[in-house]
């Protein structure tokens, strides 16, 4: 193995993929491809905006191709993340509940007093009057008051891990209440609550205790796990597959390296991007799902969210630093796109305002080849963003269409990046009548 390994100047690969003595003289015996003996380790910068799915893609590749995916340290460092996001959900709940309970009596009250103007009332003049769905008792109040006072100070991660010891038997009582109950149920209407935080709080009370141990699937959908200070590397190589052909074997001495890098690391003048020099390809991502989405940008204007997406798309693919660098454009969060396709039309976001899809009304009954809704938005977006890409590069852009919560969908987007380097470094290799072969412009979609 260290043969093969220093003869490729390769590093050492863990006991995990150990090789038979066999496999590795078959593996010398055949021509190795120079392309394999030049490089070390092949290198993907994975950029996007913010909420693009960039964090959940990188956590992705790590519980695919890391044997052990996280360590004992940053398990435990995760489990207090989780830990102390779950207590964020709790007191935006905490939060809400409180507005309800105020609006819901306010309301109580002046039914109240339309009916003693009435002159018609017949009850007792019950001082429950005060009382809502959403109120709850004394006990829980007081924690709720804690808790939402430590949230506002924002010292809630400074709590754990006392509070899990100290706390957990009122948590199951709190989220057991049916004050809370009634406030979980109207949870659409919380702002600040992020939809993952359902995956968590339905399951609280098993969460906040001090032994709790996070899953891979808990650890995917976490807010806050991949570093904060805006860089993150894996370094991988794609696991060996019994069914793999003699290309592929060779593939699983190669060592990749996925860099993600937050955009607000770059904000300044992109000054760090120049650091990205010896990158391989530029594999950018985007939420298609943005498309009829608001946020505020630098000055503080209300921007639509894609809109925001394809000027950050512009400043990357045109930096200096990539200019002859492969981009795979990576059309994430497809699973919410194609719910949402159906209810909010895409023209809503102004790029998109010439998408008028023909429709056959059998579509979903008879005809169930024709491609929905979804796809063909899909496809939209992907021509527009290659011909954006075309008329600033003159270059042909890759698109993936991914579901990042999906493992195999990852596995096959991370899977075609390489094949496009693989093609990008065997090309000088190739004559030009079969180059043309590949340059078609269908091979460039995976599904
Ligand atoms: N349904 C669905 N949710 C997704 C998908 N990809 C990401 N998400 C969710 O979208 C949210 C944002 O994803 P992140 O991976 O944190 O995005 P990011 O690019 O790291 O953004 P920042 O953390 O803001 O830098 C998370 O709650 C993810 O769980 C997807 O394909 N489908
Ligand atoms: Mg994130």
């Amino acid at each position: 193995m260290k043969l093969v390994c220093t003869f490729l100047s390769l590093p050492v690969p863990s006991k995990s993929s150990n090789f038979s003595e066999e496999q590795v003289n078959s593996l010398l015996s055949r021509s190795i491809p120079d392309y394999l003996e030049q490089r070390t380790l092949l290198k993907f910068l994975l950029v996007g905006c913010s909420g693009s799915g960039t964090s959940t893609i990188f956590k992705q590749a790590k519980i695919l191709y890391k044997p052990i995916p996280f360590t004992e340290d940053e398990r435990e460092n995760i489990k207090l993340t989780i830990q102390s996001n779950v207590y964020g959900y709790l007191g935006i709940l905490l939060e809400g509940r409180d507005r309800f309970e105020e609006e819901t009596s306010s309301e109580a009250k002046k039914e109240q007093l339309s009916n003693q103007t009435d002159s018609t009332v017949t009850g007792d003049g019950s001082s429950n009057s005060s009382k809502t769905v959403y109120t709850i008792g004394p006990r829980l109040k007081s924690f709720s008051d804690w808790l939402l006072k430590t949230m506002v100070s924002g010292n809630l991660e400074a709590i754990f891990p006392a509070a899990t010891r100290e706390y957990a038997p009122l948590v199951e009582e709190l989220w057991r209440d049916s004050a809370i109950q009634a406030t979980y149920k109207r949870r659409s209407e919380l702002e600040m609550l992020p939809k993952v935080a359902s995956y968590f709080l339905e399951r609280a009370v098993e969460i906040l205790v001090p032994d709790y141990e996070p899953s891979d699937l808990d650890i995917l959908y976490a807010e806050g796990v991949t570093s904060s200070n805006g860089l993150a590397s894996l370094d991988f190589s794609f696991p060996q597959s019994t069914y793999d052909d003699h290309d592929e074997q060779l593939d699983s001495l190669l060592r990749y390296q996925l860099i993600r890098l937050q955009p607000r690391g770059i904000a300044e003048n992109c000054k760090w991007l120049e650091m990205f020099e010896d990158i391989g390809m530029i594999i950018f991502c985007v939420s298609l799902s943005d498309y009829d989405q608001v946020s505020f940008d630098i000055n503080g204007s209300p921007t639509n969210k894609m809109m925001q997406s394809r000027k950050f798309f512009e400043t990357i693919v045109t930096h200096p630093t990539f200019e002859q660098m492969d981009v795979l454009l990576l059309l994430n969060k497809f699973d919410v796109f194609e719910g949402k396709m159906e209810r909010v039309p895409l023209t809503k976001c102004e790029w998109f305002d010439d998408f008028h899809p023909i429709i056959s009304h059998h579509r979903s009954t008879s005809n169930t080849r024709s491609p929905s809704l979804g796809q063909l938005g899909f496809h939209y977006v992907a021509v527009k963003f290659k011909r954006l890409y075309a008329s600033l590069t003159g270059r042909k852009l890759f698109v993936s269409m991914v579901k990042a919560l999906e493992p195999d969908s990852v596995d096959s987007s991370l899977k075609y990046a390489r094949e496009i380097m693989k093609w990008e470094e065997e090309r000088p290799n190739f004559s030009l009548s079969e180059y043309s072969i590949y340059s078609t412009e269908a091979s460039s979609y995976s599904p």
